[in-house]
């Protein structure tokens, strides 16, 4: 096997791509402060508990794990920055009030969540903590939409779920609460012979309860359907209350309602979006509520927000036009150096040939030469 090979789902990116990449950082950091949202850089790797902390036992299947030679102890590489941000909340900032937080980055997976699907995303995310109002998630998810729309994708599908009801039904049922894991997995799946299965020994109510949810989804009616087929437990009245009015306060063009649709982390608590463009079937971001993850560390804090990886949604961009650029000549004399200064503070791209290397670059369609006329250096026209 040649020594320079990639492990699988783990790729270089070439330049064109990484400018596409690195430019939607750049504006996506930016819109983000322009909402309020302090930028934080959790580290690569943490000790695996603190990694582990709040996060659900999907978390430690998606992790990649080492050893420390420093301390000996096991350390982690960070799958997913919203637990990191929560622990930065809840133990660094230590504000009472309402914080805003946002975070770019890559984290690594032990396994990619679909068969293209890179074990390596760029995650960039915004988080609120501190209020536990139905207007953060609002915010959170109109700020999810202007995101997409920066990076080129005006008409957005929101899929609307909630945490709540899958555990407002298990907390009903202590057969239910022992299987959890494994419903997860079946109604991300929506297996329903498997759920059949899975379900035979539980009570009757939950059983057709849980039997129901992978047929739950559609338009906003669904909310109404699932008032009707669901028991009507405190905790399933409640999300089904949720849902409704944050389809009021939300500005999303289009809504679905897909209440079996867990497929975020478990740590999710209440509201769940997903959000999807026109052509692909997976997620381009997702988000939601996550109110415990501050209590595991030890200051319950309310939390909501998104995340989406940029390696993956700038895939879907179309290629961006080569910028536009200068060839200038190779030189030491003052007056060419000056002249590029001028020009590259002015924000133009001004690339010296090096002897023998006139050609092209890539990246760049040179349109413009620097040529000395009469001693002075002049932009000329390239045909
Ligand atoms: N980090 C979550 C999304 C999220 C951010 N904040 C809350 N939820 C994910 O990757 O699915």
């Amino acid at each position: 096997m040649p020594t320079w090979l990639l492990p699988e789902n783990i790729a270089d990116v070439l330049p064109s791509e990484a400018r596409k990449i690195e430019e939607l950082r750049r504006a996506t950091l930016d819109n983000f402060q322009l909402y309020g949202y302090e930028l934080v850089m959790p580290p690569m790797l943490e000790y695996v508990e603190s990694l582990l902390t709040g996060a659900g036992q999907d978390m430690d299947l998606r992790m990649f794990k080492l050893v420390d030679q420093l301390s000996g102890r096991t350390l982690g590489i960070r799958a997913d920055m919203t637990t990191q941000v929560a622990r930065i909340d809840a133990h660094l900032l230590n504000r009472a009030s309402v914080t805003r937080l946002c975070y770019a980055g890559s984290v690594l997976h032990t396994r990619p969540s679909g068969f293209h699907a890179t074990r390596e995303p760029y995650q960039i995310g915004a988080e609120i903590y501190g209020h536990a109002g139905l207007e953060a998630d609002a915010e959170i998810q109109e700020l999810a939409l202007a995101t997409l729309a920066l990076a080129g994708f005006p008409s957005v599908r929101l899929d609307l779920c909630h945490a709540g009801v899958l555990r407002a039904l298990i907390e009903n049922d202590p057969k239910a609460a022992k299987a959890e894991a494994q419903l997860f997995e079946l109604l991300q799946a929506k297996d329903i012979p498997g759920l059949r299965e899975l379900t035979a020994g539980f009570n009757v109510v939950t059983r057709e309860a849980l039997l129901a949810l992978p047929n739950l989804y559609g338009d906003v009616e669904t909310i109404e359907r699932a008032r009707l087929r669901l028991p009507k437990l405190a905790g399933v009245t409640a999300a089904l209350d949720e849902l409704q009015a944050l389809i009021k306060l939300a500005g999303a063009a289009s809504i679905t309602i897909d209440l079996a649709d867990l497929r975020g982390y478990h740590y999710h608590s209440g509201v769940m979006f997903a959000a999807y463009v026109p052509g692909l079937p997976n997620a381009v971001a997702r988000g939601g509520r996550y109110d415990h993850v501050g209590e595991a560390f030890g200051r319950a804090r309310p939390a909501t927000g998104f995340s989406m990886d940029l390696r993956e949604l700038s895939r879907l961009m179309p290629v961006a036009d080569r910028k536009a650029a200068i060839r200038a000549p190779w030189g030491q004399e003052a007056a060419l150096r000056g002249k590029i200064a001028e020009l590259r503070r002015a924000g133009e791209v001004v690339i010296q040939s090096l002897p023998g290397h006139e050609n092209d670059q890539d990246e760049f369609r040179f349109d413009r030469t620097l040529v000395n006329e009469n001693g002075i250096w002049t932009l000329k026209n390239l045909g």
